[in-house]
């Protein structure tokens, strides 16, 4: 019988009780740094300046026991779900702390990753710190016993549910259906083949159910009662189709939903990505377009299009736009919102981290580039934008490492950041988003 060598299982450390540590810096996690003797410890809800007791976790956590001396930017968390959930990991430091931190952490990953720095921070882009998100994933979770349904958020890095009654990020439009929704559900026969569902609130009302069967005409009768009695659209998502099924509304006649731009009101579906504020998305595009210095004979290059968000504004300068987008129905999207504006677009889909000798739309000169991928970034992408040689590209991330990680590849290809402004976009949370503009040098 053939033999293989099996390695030992790794030996979890045991915890360990840390007194009096001094907590030295965040990291872009949103966790305080703690130098210990024996390493690194990551502390989630620790400040800078703050002496802490800590409990170890694994080989590089630590969970915060005690506060001995507290920093100045410490508030006390207003949610109710802080302790459990997770999602709002910064609400313990004061709002201008953290936009300051945001742009530290930008500020050393570009100069660590990348060794360069901005020429010039633009003040961060700012709005509503409170209630200011537009799209909300709920879980759930039906009890057959108990005959109880669990709605709430996941808790961060767990599967558990968190059952709210409110969310303090999220637009009370959406927060105010939770609990007609609590109602609602255990009335469905499908209520034991629900997945998650997702609230959005763009320029209707919109209740996305994730459901694993068809729902009966029972089902369906209580859901439109439902969507008349609280003025929202309901699209349902999966039935008997695949993961990727595209979502369907509930009632056939249904309009596309749709979103503001700059100056434009777009078509999407509910699938598709949507910015998560609505009034900074718009005073984002609007900024980038600046950035660019978009004027009618310029030839743009727009990578990771979604529906058109940055596409309709800037096609509608007058500038010849080509957009390259992932996702074919986003593609599609995308189409139909230029023609709803007379516009022309070149729209292609394309796999982006793909060889680009294979697109012909790569084949033309373009003199400006506008890119914001999604969180992996765009190191395949960024390496064909930096061999084309455009004047100014406008690299808008929600995710500072990968950003770093490109802008090595541009610096190296002969630009130079000449801008970068955080877009708060997230407050209460470690995320980031933030818009850069580099210029070719050489
Ligand atoms: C952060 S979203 C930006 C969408 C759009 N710019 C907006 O503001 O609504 C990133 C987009 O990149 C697309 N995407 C992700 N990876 C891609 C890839 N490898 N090739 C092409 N598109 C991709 C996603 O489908 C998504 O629409």
């Amino acid at each position: 019988m053939a033999r293989f060598y099996r390695p030992q299982q790794r030996r979890s450390q045991p915890a360990q009780a840390l007194a009096r540590q001094q907590v030295s810096a965040l990291d872009h996690q949103g966790r305080g740094v703690v130098r210990t003797e024996r390493g690194v410890r990551f502390v989630p809800g620790a400040l800078p300046g703050e002496i802490i007791d800590l409990q170890t976790q694994g080989k590089h956590q630590g969970q915060l026991l005690k506060l001995h001396e507290v920093s100045a930017t410490r508030v006390a968390p207003p949610c109710p779900y802080y302790a459990n959930c997770g999602g709002c990991d910064l609400q313990h430091l004061e709002l201008t702390a953290q936009r300051r931190h945001k742009q530290q952490v930008v500020t050393e990953l570009l100069s660590k990753f990348a060794d360069t720095r901005a020429q010039q921070w633009l003040p961060p882009l700012t709005a509503d710190a409170w209630r200011y998100r537009r799209r909300v994933r709920l879980a759930t979770h039906w009890d057959p016993k108990r005959r109880q349904l669990r709605l709430g958020l996941r808790a961060a890095g767990s599967k558990n549910i968190v059952e709210i009654q409110d969310c303090l990020i999220a637009e009370t439009a959406l927060t105010a259906l939770l609990a007609p929704l609590r109602a609602l559900l255990p009335k469905l026969s499908l209520v034991h083949q629900l997945g998650h569902i997702e609230l959005i609130r763009a320029a209707q009302r919109l209740v996305v159910l994730r459901v694993m069967r068809t729902p009966t005409a029972a089902d369906k009768k209580l859901l439109r009662e439902f969507a008349t009695q609280h003025e929202v659209s309901i699209w349902l998502q999966g039935g008997d189709k695949s993961e990727e099924a595209v979502p369907y509304p509930l009632n056939p006649d249904e309009v596309l939903p749709e979103y503001e731009s700059l100056g434009v009101t777009l078509g999407f579906m509910p699938g598709d990505f949507l910015q998560a504020q609505g009034q900074l998305s718009v005073a984002m595009v609007e900024q980038a377009l600046s950035l660019l210095e978009v004027n009618p004979a310029d030839k743009i290059l727009e990578l990771y299009a979604g529906s058109g968000n940055f596409t309709i504004p800037l096609a509608k300068t007058g500038a010849q736009v080509t957009a390259v987008e992932g996702v074919p129905s986003m593609v599609a999207r995308l189409q139909q919102n230029a023609r709803r504006f007379g516009l022309r677009v070149n729209a292609q889909q394309a796999d982006l981290e793909q060889n680009w000798q294979r697109f012909d739309w790569a084949q033309q000169d373009f003199n400006k580039v506008l890119l914001d991928p999604a969180r992996a970034g765009a190191s395949g992408a960024i390496s064909e934008v930096a061999k084309r040689a455009p004047q100014r590209i406008v690299y808008v991330s929600c995710a500072p490492d990968t950003l770093a990680r490109d802008a090595k590849t541009l610096i190296a290809a002969g630009y130079r950041l000449r801008q970068a402004q955080i877009i708060d976009m997230f407050p209460q949370t470690h995320h980031i988003e933030c818009l850069t503009c580099f210029e070719r040098e050489r």
